[in-house]
């Protein structure tokens, strides 16, 4: 699912507007019905307060629309206009007149003073500033977001939480309102998925308004969402006539002594992926542990006995996963940057391999065409250098994916993919997945998914969706607290049945959960 910018969004509309032969007030009506039937389907009528604070543009506009449905279904509404400009929208005055031919008056807002008592059993409805936000609200409208955040009743933004940019960093993060819930229109917006910005969001949901599919298809973005539904396409099935041969081999170079697991998960990972062949390479401490834990996987050894000292072996692998548990060892960062600047072999490369290339930027052009790098945000920084906000970061990470061919994985509560200047965001994995030896585990899937011979692209975004699925699986019956690396293998499995359940609902593109959201160490 693309993942528009706020001048893509309003491209669409008038493209919409002409193409369909309708009116700008007709798709407030869209949005608008799209609001009430979410509510109404979920409410029911009940007697619940609704406080609706509307602005005075078409995010208000869509507000004062869905209150005077709201009040045609007896709902108990209480309509606010949240009076910071003069400049109204059109389609907002077109809805205020026809709300008061319902006799339904708004109250204005107008300063600090004018701030209503919000009760907690209330439903609040954010309509106060949409996409339009273009600078940082004026003082009292802070105080108005803050008291509302303050209100402890149950807040449902429309398209996004006021306070929030589309496209740049917060002004003022005490001037946000934190959506228990955002309806978004359309498309979930980018800010959703960025940490700064996603702690607005618990939960939220796109709502198809109809905009042109045709110019939506055509038009190119800088993101997208991915969902089951982008990976299946490139799914392929096992096929009967074939053997391990057919399905690659991984080697995965890494462990220390007292790091050997993390070579061990990796491989196994890369094994439940499906990957043909495996084997291990690692330092003479490894051999008796990995032989004993995981019978199936080949093991090397390096001449080092705690640590790789000369990495050198005679098999012909298919993709190279390196970089686990290696620890800190001069002769071993050696070895490893020698490497890296000599195989022609695609590599995934995690921890300290990427701790390599951040020391040795030199070793970044020499990387094999279709490799992968899957630092964390600590890793990031060492390879981009710091940046100042999300924005900043992402736009590091773009220049980085457009300079180096390479897929860059930024690994985070939504974990973002990089290739050639696109980001794709990944929709799944939860908080319990912040634990040790989680990133192993998604080194090693990305791994067994390039020995079957998908491109990188195709298989860090299966990788990275199908870790984050096992991990959603596997706290399904214990507390986040409670998730170990081992269950994201162990559930990997169920994470590929899951990729071809067919929901009992049409699929809706929604998301979050903070607190029970995404999140990939
Ligand atoms: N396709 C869709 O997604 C549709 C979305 N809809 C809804 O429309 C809003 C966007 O509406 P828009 O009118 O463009 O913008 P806002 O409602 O967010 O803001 C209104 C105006 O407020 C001014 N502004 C901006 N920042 C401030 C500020 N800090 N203080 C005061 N005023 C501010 C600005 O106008 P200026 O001329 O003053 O710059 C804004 O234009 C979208 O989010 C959806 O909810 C449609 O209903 C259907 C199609
Ligand atoms: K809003």
């Amino acid at each position: 699912m693309k993942i528009f910018n706020a001048q893509q969004i309003y491209d669409a509309d008038k493209w919409t507007i002409q193409r369909q032969g309708i009116s700008s007030d007709e798709l407030m009506e869209r949005a608008a019905m799209q609001l009430f039937n979410w509510i109404h389907s979920r409410l029911q009528g009940g007697g619940t307060p609704l406080y609706i604070f509307c602005g005075i543009g078409n995010n208000g506009g869509d507000g004062i629309a869905l209150a005077r449905h709201l009040v045609e279904h007896g709902y108990h509404v209480m309509p606010f206009v949240v009076n910071y400009s003069e400049t109204r929208s059109k389609d907002f005055l077109h809805n205020m007149e026809r709300l008061k031919e319902r006799k339904v008056w708004p109250v204005f807002l107008n300063d600090a003073d004018d701030l209503p008592e919000i009760p907690k059993e209330a439903i609040v409805i954010d309509a106060i500033f949409g996409i339009g936000l273009n600078r940082p609200p004026a003082d009292w409208v802070v105080k108005l977001i803050q008291h509302i955040n303050g209100s402890q009743a149950f807040t449902l933004s429309v398209d996004i939480p006021s306070g929030m940019f589309v496209d740049r960093p917060v002004a003022d993060y005490n001037g946000v309102i934190q959506a228990n819930f955002v309806l978004s229109i359309q498309a979930p917006k980018l800010v959703f998925f960025l940490p700064e910005t996603g702690r607005f969001v618990n939960q939220w949901q796109a709502l198809d308004i109809g905009l042109d599919p045709a110019f939506l298809a055509e038009m190119s973005t800088d993101f997208e969402f991915i969902t089951k539904y982008e990976l299946l396409p490139a799914y392929r099935s096992r096929e009967r006539f074939t053997h391990k041969g057919h399905y690659g081999h991984t080697l995965v170079i890494g462990g220390s002594l007292g790091k050997i697991g993390a070579v061990a998960l990796a491989s196994k990972a890369a094994l439940k992926a499906g990957a043909g062949l495996v084997s291990s390479y690692v330092p003479q401490c490894g051999l008796v542990p990995l032989q004993s834990q995981l019978p199936e996987a080949m093991v090397i050894v390096d001449q080092g006995e705690g640590a790789i000292t000369n990495i050198k072996f005679d098999v012909a692998p298919t993709v190279i996963a390196m970089g686990m548990g290696l620890g800190t060892d001069d002769n071993t960062k050696k070895t490893v940057g020698d490497f890296i600047e000599d195989t022609e072999i695609p590599v995934v490369l995690d921890a300290d391999g990427v701790n390599i290339l951040a020391q040795k930027p030199e070793l970044l052009l020499k990387l094999p065409a279709g490799s992968v790098l899957t630092p964390h945000i600590g890793e990031l920084k060492r390879l981009l250098g710091d940046w100042g906000n999300d924005f900043e970061k992402c736009e590091k990470a773009k220049n980085f994916s457009l300079q180096y061919d390479v897929v860059l994985v930024m690994k985070d509560a939504y974990t973002i993919c990089w290739y050639k200047g696109r980001g794709y965001i990944n929709s799944t994995g939860n908080p319990g997945m912040a634990t040790a030896g989680s990133g192993d585990v998604l080194a090693g899937i990305i791994a067994g998914f390039m020995s079957q011979g998908y491109d990188a692209l195709t298989a860090a975004l299966f990788g990275v969706y199908l870790h984050g699925s096992s991990g959603d699986i596997a706290v399904e019956g214990m507390g986040y607290q409670a998730l170990l690396a081992s269950d994201l293998v162990d559930n990997l499995g169920n994470a590929f049945l899951a990729l071809f359940e067919v929901p009992q609902a049409p699929p809706q593109e929604s998301g979050g959960q903070n607190g029970q959201g995404g999140n990939q160490a």
